[in-house]
């Protein structure tokens, strides 16, 4: 069931277009990631999910209800917001900071505790947030988010300063939160690594969803290539004529080709009764290779900012 519904949203600053005509869906216990260049609208479109700003036109619906009606605040609660360069109040300990957004969100302040447990704060607790790391501060953040087991989960660039370790100890928690029925939208411009914990991809550029699916969906319209790598001896000079042009690297003991996702098929037959193959691997292209083509591509003037 969709739990976060935007329809045609169309939004204006000064006279100038931030969104023109995005329509998104997130269902429960779905992860959606939002990509999209410096100024391609992602902020704004979380800032209507959350109910900061109305559309100038469009529908938005979170939990079946309008997020800018004043009678939306009890469903509120149920929902997370870690924003971007999240900032405290610097004097308080992370222990009061948490408590007293647990009060605000109308919950026991004990489960704060616990999310700073949860979030390796535990010692750090009742240190004033001024002496907190990058990487605390991010932590303490997310935690925050966390407060009342969220139905809906909004992140920008929620790992952040996050090292190897907290990163991976925070995708942990997106996977259980996806699993008890959490609906989780992630804006991030780290996109290397990110992929096995998206179930879908929307791309923004220039107030537009660019595109949207899961990886193979968005591999399938791009058409771009495919990398085939054998392993072998004197595999070009087995290779029949017609696949040479396909060839991109060759070295002893390897030799590397592209082809196109039809070609793909062809090639597999041809290489099973290659001599001299060993070993053969396929890379599909990954998602920075489809963030990359989906945003060059489909640019139709340069007036966003730049492509992170
Ligand atoms: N309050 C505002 N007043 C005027 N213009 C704004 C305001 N908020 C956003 N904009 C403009 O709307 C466009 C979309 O901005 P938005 O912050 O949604 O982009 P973004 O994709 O989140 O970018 P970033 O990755 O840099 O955070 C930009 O051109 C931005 O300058």
């Amino acid at each position: 069931m969709s739990i976060i519904h935007l329809r045609q949203l169309s939004k204006q600053f000064a006279g100038k277009a931030a969104l023109k005509g995005v329509s998104l869906e997130v269902a429960e216990g779905e992860v959606l990631g939002l990509l999209g260049h410096n100024g391609a609208g992602k902020t704004t479109t979380i800032k209507l999910i959350l109910g900061l700003l109305r559309p100038d036109g469009g529908e938005v619906r979170v939990m079946g209800e309008d997020p800018a009606r004043t009678d939306f605040r009890g469903q509120r609660r149920h929902i997370g917001f870690l924003q971007e360069n999240v900032s405290f109040y610097d004097q308080l300990t992370g222990a009061e900071v948490i408590g007293y957004l647990a009060r605000l969100k109308g919950i026991t302040p004990l489960q704060g505790v616990a999310l700073l447990e949860q979030m390796g704060l535990k010692e750090a607790a009742e240190r004033r947030v001024k002496t907190y790391s990058k990487g605390m501060r991010q932590r303490l953040g997310l935690a925050q988010a966390l407060l009342g087991e969220p139905r809906v989960l909004l992140l920008d660039e929620p790992t952040v300063g996050l090292d190897p370790l907290a990163t991976q100890h925070f995708y942990r928690q997106i996977e259980e939160l996806r699993q008890r029925g959490c609906a989780i939208i992630l804006c991030s411009h780290v996109l290397a690594g990110v992929e096995p914990y998206l179930d879908r991809v929307a791309v923004m550029g220039q107030g537009r969803v660019l595109a949207v699916g899961d990886l193979s969906t968005l591999r399938a319209e791009s058409q771009l290539p495919v990398t085939l790598t054998l392993h072998g001896t004197n595999l070009q000079a087995a290779l029949p004529a017609q696949y040479q042009r396909l060839v991109r690297q060759a070295e002893s003991g390897h030799i590397r080709l592209q082809a196109s996702p039809e070609q793909q098929k062809v090639l597999a037959e041809v290489i099973c009764r290659l001599p001299g193959v060993e070993h053969f691997h396929w890379q599909q292209p990954n998602l920075p290779e489809l963030y990359q083509h989906i945003c060059y591509g489909a640019a139709d003037d340069h007036t966003t900012d730049h492509c992170s």
